[in-house]
């Protein structure tokens, strides 16, 4: 499926060493997963842990569930390795941390053919996210917001007001060259009402999904990422209100008391391609 239309309202993170966790996202409900090498998995069990999510990827499993491998650092011991040992194991992406420039999106270009994805996590990347999106072979930006509140300094508040200016700079390059983004992880796996109001602003801002820590996290983000059935019943009528009113050589509907011009019914089609798309998800 094309990347733009396929759903990622919730993309996993499991520890690539958590055996366990590997078995048990054969049956969640997530959209996608991110096999982590990186930060999740200890130093000692590296090596151990890129074998471990190499079996578990060749016995597969995972279904419509997105493969993403989250890999460590090109400048690490690991890095390269991990690269090498994903080629041809069933990951359908490779998902790089710590990007700075499309210049660290070219290097891994040139060691693997899977598509591309970046952390966005640091401040230089943020400063450069316009040429990370528009490197051809990248199809995807994953916010990492623990990562960049380390580097910025800022402190954790409940409207990531520090978090704004970087989410929507993400958001607007993603956009400007037809990428997908994710937004970042909600660190209290125990607090539905918190991670609820975050995905709920993560929609607002136009994010494609969320990535979780926690199978109880999936639920909250698949339905809120999800078009509602209002937003769907609207979309339908725009639609319908729209043709019928070009079919009399007009240009501008109402429904509801607001206008429907070609341009939100451009948005229309996409919320029932979107609905669509889900629900071939099974
Ligand atoms: C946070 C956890 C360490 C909690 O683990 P645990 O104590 O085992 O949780 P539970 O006992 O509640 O688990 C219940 C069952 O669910 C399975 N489980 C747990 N987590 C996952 C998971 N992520 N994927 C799949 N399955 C999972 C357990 O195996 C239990 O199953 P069962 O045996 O059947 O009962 C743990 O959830 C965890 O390690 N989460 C992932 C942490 C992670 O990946 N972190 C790295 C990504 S976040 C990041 O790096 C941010 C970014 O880079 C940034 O900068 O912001
Ligand atoms: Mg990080």
């Amino acid at each position: 499926m094309e990347a733009a239309l396929r759903p990622y309202r919730s993309l996993l993170y499991i520890p690539g060493s958590r055996e366990r966790a590997l078995e048990k996202a054969r049956d969640l409900a997530a959209d996608g997963i991110i096999f982590d090498l990186e930060d999740a998995v200890a130093p000692d069990v590296k090596v151990e842990a890129r074998a471990t999510l190499k079996a578990a990827l060749a016995a597969g499993g995972y279904g419509a569930r997105a493969r993403i491998v989250r890999i460590n650092g090109l400048e690490t011991e690991w890095g390269r390795d991990d690269v090498a040992a994903l080629n041809g194991s069933g990951a359908e992406a490779l998902l790089l941390p710590k990007v700075n420039s499309a210049a660290d999106i070219e290097t891994l270009a040139g060691l693997s053919d899977l598509p591309i994805w970046a952390m966005m996590e640091t401040p230089l990347a943020i400063f450069n996210a316009a040429e990370i999106a528009a490197h051809p072979r990248l199809e995807g930006f994953v916010a990492g917001t623990n990562d960049l509140a380390k580097d910025v300094g800022c402190r954790t508040r409940s409207d990531r007001l520090p978090m704004q200016m970087a989410l929507q700079t993400m958001l607007l390059a993603a956009r400007a060259y037809g990428k997908v983004c994710i937004d970042g992880v909600y660190n209290q796996f125990k607090d539905d009402e918190g991670l609820r109001a975050e995905c709920e602003q993560g929609r607002d801002l136009g994010m494609d999904g969320k990535t979780l820590i926690h199978p109880a996290q999936l639920a909250i983000a698949n339905a809120v990422f999800a078009p509602a059935e209002a937003e769907v019943d609207l979309a339908r009528r725009q639609i319908a209100a729209y043709e019928e009113c070009v079919a009399a050589g007009q240009a501008v509907a109402v429904v509801d008391g607001k206008i429907v011009e070609n341009l939100h019914v451009e948005t229309a089609r996409k919320t029932l391609a979107r609905a669509e798309a889900i629900a071939a998800m099974g």
